[in-house]
């Protein structure tokens, strides 16, 4: 089989093997992404198109609300943001055709002005390591015929996507500017080809630890980015010295104000920082165990349950699950089974039974010390399991 995917897994062994001889820099100086959590949260949520309202109010207060967020989040959320579902629709679908090609013709084939990366080249502990690929290219390139190569189909929709991306940057950047008291157009011209950036991210699935992220916490460099990103979700940010996640709305554009805007802004937290966390797979398994208990089957089943076990090698992936034989225990576990199959489905090569885990791990009284044996043992496996993508475009 042609793969896709870039080396991490083999780069990331260098790292681990490596990096207890090299002492690691500090991640500038940024928390720690590596808590697995789920607290959740709900961003501001602002709806544009008070701003084009022919009342005299709501958008003085869509304004007010845009520039409140600004400082006390450094994120927010917009709808009615002027991006048709059908157009990032068309960005999704070319964006998951392109990273599907063989990863040496996208290490090599100059698509996209060169500008295919993936891990982190500079990574010196896997601490640092982002298990992601991403394209970078500069809005002005965005329309050279000469970029894409066989991947024609892809041109028009880029085109159109970062112009209706720029379009809004530049009335989120006249609004904060009007606040500050400079003229609109000041911060509009900031929004031009040269200084805009498209990157499409793709995040895939992570089959090593709970400990990996996508993308290692980090603040944005820039005056502004818009992102779009799917339904997986992953994003997280820091929020009153926490880890928070970033619950995935599909008909909201996330806005993060970045270091150069900070500068000038008033922003209550200075930075914004924030991380990409491969789907956390366990939190489905707990949701699922809950289930359990509330069904009053789980006394009924414990004993041969060991779960859904899915690993990834390469493109490869494993389902088994151990025993169910015994009545009643089928029908409790096919939701969860379903929920794997829908997620992992596409990817799913065979089933096999898994002989070697002990039903006892699972069958403690106290569910604790079972929760703590699914997350250490299975969940890092069953982690990541679902990819992501994501298009940002950053306004320096
Ligand atoms: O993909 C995401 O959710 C975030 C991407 C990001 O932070 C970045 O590209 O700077
Ligand atoms: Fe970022």
């Amino acid at each position: 089989m042609i793969d896709s995917s870039p080396p991490l897994l083999h780069h990331f062994g260098e790292l681990a093997r490596l990096s207890p001889q090299i002492p690691a820099p500090e991640c500038n100086d940024l928390p720690s992404g590596t808590v697995v959590m789920k607290e959740c949260c709900q961003l501001p949520l602002i709806d544009l198109g008070c701003l084009n309202s022919t009342t005299e109010r709501e958008p003085l207060a869509c304004a007010e609300a845009i520039c409140r967020a600004s400082s006390e989040w450094g994120f927010f959320q917009v709808v009615n943001h002027g991006i048709s579902p059908e157009l990032v629709r068309n960005m999704r679908r070319e964006q998951v055709k392109l990273f599907q090609t063989p990863f040496d013709k996208k290490a090599t084939c100059g698509v996209l002005n060169n500008s295919y990366r993936w891990g982190t080249p500079t990574a010196t502990c896997p601490k640092q390591f982002s298990w992601s690929e991403a394209f970078h290219i500069p809005l002005s390139k965005v329309s050279e015929q000469a970029c894409y190569g066989e991947f024609s189909s892809l041109r028009e929709v880029m085109v159109e996507f970062s112009a209706a991306m720029s379009k809004l940057a530049r009335v989120l950047a006249g609004v904060l500017a009007g606040n500050l008291g400079h003229p609109r157009g000041v911060f509009e011209n900031i929004c031009q080809e040269n200084n805009c950036f498209l990157r499409l991210n793709r995040y895939p699935a992570c089959p090593v630890s709970p400990e990996i992220s996508g993308l290692v916490p980090h603040t944005d460099s820039d005056f502004l980015t818009i992102l779009s990103q799917d339904e997986v979700g992953g994003l997280q940010l820091m929020k009153d010295s926490k880890w928070v996640a970033v619950n995935p709305n599909q008909d909201a554009l996330i806005v993060n104000i970045g270091d150069l805007f900070q500068t000038i802004y008033p922003v209550t937290s200075l930075h914004s920082p924030h991380s990409v966390r491969q789907h956390e797979f366990w939190w489905l398994v707990e949701d699922w165990f809950a289930s359990v208990r509330q069904s009053g089957l789980e006394s009924h089943i414990r004993p041969m349950i060991v779960l859904v076990l899915v690993k990834y090698h390469l493109n490869d992936v494993w389902l088994a699950f151990w025993n169910p034989t015994e009545a009643g225990a089928k029908e409790a576990i096919l939701p969860f089974v379903y929920t794997v199959i829908t997620l992992v489905g596409p990817k799913m090569e065979k089933f096999v039974e898994i002989p070697f885990l002990e039903p006892e791990m699972f069958t403690s009284p106290d569910s604790k010390p079972r929760h703590r044996i699914i997350r250490s043992t299975i969940c890092p496996l069953l982690l990541g399991s679902r990819e992501r993508i994501s298009n940002p475009i950053s306004v320096f």
